[in-house]
């Protein structure tokens, strides 16, 4: 009852607040003439940058403190007075309430404004026409990023470009979650959103990003480039203030990791991509998803399934840098999830009884390692300056509950004691090297390997001719001929003169599981989350609404986690307001539809397990004293970027008693497998006989 009441007056709410803008537009072009007659019974408002061009915004105090006027005339004469000004205030919340009719008056299209009005509310889009594209920076899974100059301002910028094909709805609130985090943070160690481009007529949206020269990644896989110890710190510190500001308003960033901490040329770093952030409360826990953080930064208790996490995910990613920048090299670098788990605990010690008591992870009965590793963080880094070991120590902590958090860090020793942290101002400046330089170097040396085996010639004809960044490719190629033959470094020892850091390769993406049927946003979202191993953390509820940790429930869910990136990308989608992790009606009805749970598909899939286990293990680096086998160098190569198509599976403790655990996997399916057959038949039996009693 007070419900439909509720609905109701919200329903009349809407229609008067429509009429209201309606009338509000309609006497606008009024207004706009009248303004120049009544000028100086109007109060002048801030200025704000519109369609490219910088016009004057005005509040009608007599009339209507939100109306707002957007005069040419005054626009010029305040262009003329400053453009910084309009630069400084040219920030959100300046118009309240706006609604969807002045929002599409204002020139955004009504899609956007229908699907993400809290994201543009109080701004205006800027023209296209008022940039000039340079070149292609950066390309992310659902954008492309180019370096552009803004016209207006006389001033480079970094333009993410999202382009939404079929305007799915989902996709643009995802999106909009993204800007609307951006909005909320304000830190010099936060990259900053200077506004949004789009056009009635457009179909995509270009986020406007001030420009940042470098990244970690770029910066660290440089030959030429190492990094001091106050460099470490410098770098260290301006990312863990940036969390601090992130996590003092509640955002958890969830995606830490080089190529997303971006570095200006005044050595400032800034901490990029909120495409996976969200906002948490936490004093009010809220079920999150658990497919987040690339791979190798990704914390133990997101691979086992947790749920409800807070600010120790980032903390855990920073852990794995700071690693990685003493290093010289990823310290986890995992191609499944599986692996992933077996190199955290290998190296921070396998968890307490009390750690799987107290979190109750859904993954836990099958990533339990069945042998106990003994933590060897301070061993394996013994290289490394003691007070780097001790916050990795913390960092690395394998219960979230002890990684303390981005504030206590910054008091750590670490960046108490000799050598401190520098100033950034005092940092060597770089020339140009980003992340794409990195992935188009590797991509050419690839080639230029599989060149020279097949054809023994000059490996520079491999290099592809029409990259826009072809000369500090080039560069970079020539320089990394020179020191290619000590390229391949030992993991966990500090980086050696000339060695080529760890950041170099970027993190595995896993096999795609689910086709790519559309190139639309939502699609490569989709590809975004299936990035995680397919198999081991498939989802948390079968088709019985039964949890995965049910043995009953498995043989569903071993073939049901085919589907695990798809749905993962599903919840995160269905996180516009707020993520959801249960089984929903929705998802359990898919995942009925899609799997039948043949006995067919899951031996087909159990033969891909067994070559995967064979293939895993053999892949398993043992790392003795600190130091990996040759193996485990060649994972830091591209082996991981091959044809080949890892799954995840059980934890293996090691490879000799492989053979053993795949038989009782086997046996394990198979008797899985007869029980749901039985269970069917009961189920058949039971509905059938109800079916009987209601006739008679
Ligand atoms: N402000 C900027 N200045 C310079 N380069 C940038 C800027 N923002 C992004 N880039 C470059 O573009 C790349 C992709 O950007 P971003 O990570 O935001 O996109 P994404 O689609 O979210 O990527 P991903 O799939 O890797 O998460 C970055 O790695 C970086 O090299």
């Amino acid at each position: 009852m007070g419900c439909a009441f509720a609905k109701a007056s919200s329903a009349v709410q809407d229609r008067d607040s429509q009429e209201s803008s309606r009338k509000r537009l309609a006497s606008l072009s009024r207004r706009t003439s009248d303004s120049r007659v009544n000028s100086s019974r109007r109060h002048e408002g801030v200025l704000r940058y519109h369609g490219g061009e910088v016009k004057a915004m005005r509040f009608d105090k007599k009339a209507n403190a939100s109306m707002r006027v957007y005069d040419d005339q005054i626009e010029k004469r305040r262009r003329e007075k400053s453009e910084a000004s309009v630069m400084e205030h040219s920030c959100v919340g300046m118009v309240p309430k706006a609604t969807l009719g002045e929002q599409v008056a204002a020139g955004w299209p009504a899609w956007l404004s229908n699907a993400a009005g809290e994201a543009i509310k109080g701004w205006l889009p800027r023209s296209a026409t008022a940039f000039e594209k340079l070149e292609k920076i950066g390309q992310g899974t659902y954008s492309n990023v180019y370096k552009a100059r803004d016209v207006t301002h006389n001033k480079i910028v970094a333009l993410k470009k999202v382009r939404f094909d079929n305007l799915d709805c989902e996709s643009v609130k995802f999106m909009a979650r993204e800007i609307i985090i951006l909005r909320r943070l304000d830190h010099r160690n936060i990259i900053k959103l200077e506004g949004l481009i789009t056009s009635q007529m457009s179909r995509s949206l270009y986020l406007v990003f001030e420009y940042m020269e470098h990244d970690l990644t770029g910066l660290a896989s440089h030959p030429g480039i190492k990094f001091s110890e106050p460099q470490v710190k410098c770098y260290m510190q301006q990312l863990l203030s940036g969390l601090d500001h992130c996590h003092s308003r509640g955002i958890l960033h969830r995606d830490i990791k080089g190529s997303n901490l971006l570095i200006d040329n005044n050595g400032i770093l800034k901490i990029a991509d909120f495409g996976l952030a969200t906002s948490y409360d936490p004093h009010h826990s809220v079920p999150l998803t658990s497919r987040v953080v690339t791979l190798w930064y990704r914390p133990p208790e997101l691979l086992l399934g947790a749920s409800h996490y807070g600010v120790a995910v980032d903390l855990w990613s920073t852990g794995c840098i700071l690693g990685e920048l003493y290093s010289g090299k990823p310290i986890l670098p995992g191609k499944t999830e599986v692996e992933q788990l077996h190199k955290i605990f290998k190296l921070c010690g396998s968890p307490s009884e009390d750690y799987w008591r107290k979190l109750k992870l859904p993954h836990s009965t099958y990533f339990r390692p069945p042998q106990s590793y003994r933590r060897c963080v301070a061993e394996t880094m013994k290289d490394f300056p003691a007070a780097a070991v001790g916050l990795l120590e913390t960092l690395l902590s394998v219960d979230p509950a002890h990684r303390g958090t981005a504030a206590l860090a910054l008091k750590s020793e670490f960046f108490t004691t000799k050598p401190l942290a520098c100033d950034p101002s005092t940092l060597p400046k770089y020339p140009p090297c980003k992340e794409i330089d990195a992935k188009v170097r590797d991509e050419a040396r690839r080639e230029r390997k599989v060149g020279q085996e097949r054809r023994g010639q000059n490996e520079s004809r491999a290099i592809p001719a029409s990259n826009s960044n072809m000369q500090s490719v080039m560069s970079m190629q020539r320089r990394q001929n020179q020191t290619s033959s000590k390229s391949q470094s030992e993991v966990f020892n500090p980086r050696r003169e000339g060695a080529v850091s760890g950041l170099l390769v970027a993190p595995p993406k896993q096999p795609r599981v689910v086709k790519e049927i559309r190139a639309d946003y939502s699609e490569r979202l989709r590809k975004r989350f299936s990035q995680s191993g397919p198999l081991a953390d498939g989802p948390e509820w079968t088709k019985s609404g039964k949890k995965l940790d049910d043995p009953q429930a498995v043989s569903t869910a071993i073939d049901l986690s085919k589907l695990s990136g798809l749905v993962a990308t599903r919840t995160l989608l269905s996180e516009g307001h707020q993520e959801k992790i249960g089984p929903s009606q929705s998802q359990k009805t898919e995942q009925m539809g899609r799997f039948s749970g043949s006995v067919n598909e899951l031996q087909s899939k159990r033969k891909q397990d067994q070559n995967c286990y064979t293939q895993m293990v053999g892949d398993f680096p043992q790392i003795e004293d600190g130091k990996a086998s040759a193996k485990e160098s060649s994972l830091h190569g591209h082996g991981h970027k091959g044809n080949k198509i890892y799954v995840s599976g059980p934890l293996l403790n090691s490879s000799n008693n492989v053979d053993q655990m795949l038989k009782d996997h086997d046996r394990k399916i198979q008797e899985f497998s007869r029980r749901a057959r039985l269970d069917k038949t009961r189920a058949e039996k039971v509905h059938a006989h109800g079916k009987q009693v209601t006739a008679n």
